[in-house]
């Protein structure tokens, strides 16, 4: 799902290299943690996948298909393929739980109907998965940060991404909402999904018992296979 080879991304304004000749794969159905201190790269890595910054050397491919193919409005095909999730959740504050993820079929076209059903049935699943269809009504003011999250990730997922991307999804929760949110993109994941978090909560990520590649200073320096949980 994901290829880096020999990948180095250098800064142009200030020159740093915030990643190093990367090179690792990430499978399609697989789950990854990318870890490392604040400026070890995680962002950087996030960027060229969503091709928010270009790579100085090397290659970037998605699903097979090499990023530097993806030109002018084939871009947004791009981001459109994957599901992104931010620290901040940007929701809508105007809108409903449900009116939030609906949206995100909306700005995508997403037919009214297809094979995954309509976009009331798509919205509701979304939500479902997060635990959250009771709240459908609620405004984002009147949700948990942890909910307010979770509808984040609905929003993420309502377009069947076959990759979610989330860039410290839980920089701004308590352990105990963190550890929902995590469970969450782990429902995710065994609906099929590939999913890729970074964050530099390290202790959380050891709770979990997935893979988890660690930069330092812009340089892949572990990738631990993970295997089984610790609840
Ligand atoms: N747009 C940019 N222009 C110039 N330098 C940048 C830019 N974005 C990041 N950097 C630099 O690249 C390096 C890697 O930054 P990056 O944001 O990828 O790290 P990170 O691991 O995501 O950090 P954090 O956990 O603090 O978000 C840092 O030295 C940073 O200062």
């Amino acid at each position: 799902m994901i290829h880096f080879d020999q990948v180095s991304l250098q800064y142009p304004s200030t020159r740093t290299l915030a990643l190093n000749r990367i090179s690792t794969e990430v499978a399609r159905g697989e789950f990854v943690y990318l870890i490392g201190h604040s400026g070890a790269g995680k962002s950087s890595f996030m960027s060229l996948l969503l091709k928010r910054a270009l790579p100085t050397a090397g290659e970037v491919r998605v699903a097979g298909e090499p990023l530097g193919r993806y030109r002018g409005g084939r871009v947004s095909v791009l981001r459109r393929r994957m599901g992104i999730i931010f620290q901040e959740n940007m929701l809508l504050p105007q809108l409903t739980a449900y009116q939030n993820v609906a949206f995100a079929l909306r700005v995508t076209e997403a037919p009214r109907v297809s094979s995954l059903g309509s976009w009331n049935e798509r919205v509701g699943t979304a939500l479902r998965l997060v635990g959250l269809e009771h709240k459908r009504a609620a405004l984002p003011h009147q949700l948990s940060q942890g909910e307010q999250q979770r509808v984040a990730i609905a929003r993420a997922v309502v377009g069947a991404p076959a990759l979610l991307l989330a860039d410290e999804p839980t920089g701004n929760l308590d352990p105990e909402n963190s550890r929902d949110v995590l469970r969450v993109l782990e429902r995710v994941n065994e609906s099929g999904t590939t999913v890729l978090v970074a964050t530099h909560a390290r202790e959380l990520v050891e709770s979990r018992r997935h893979r988890t590649l660690t930069l330092r200073r812009g340089e892949l320096v572990r990738d631990d296979a993970g295997g089984g949980y610790q609840l």
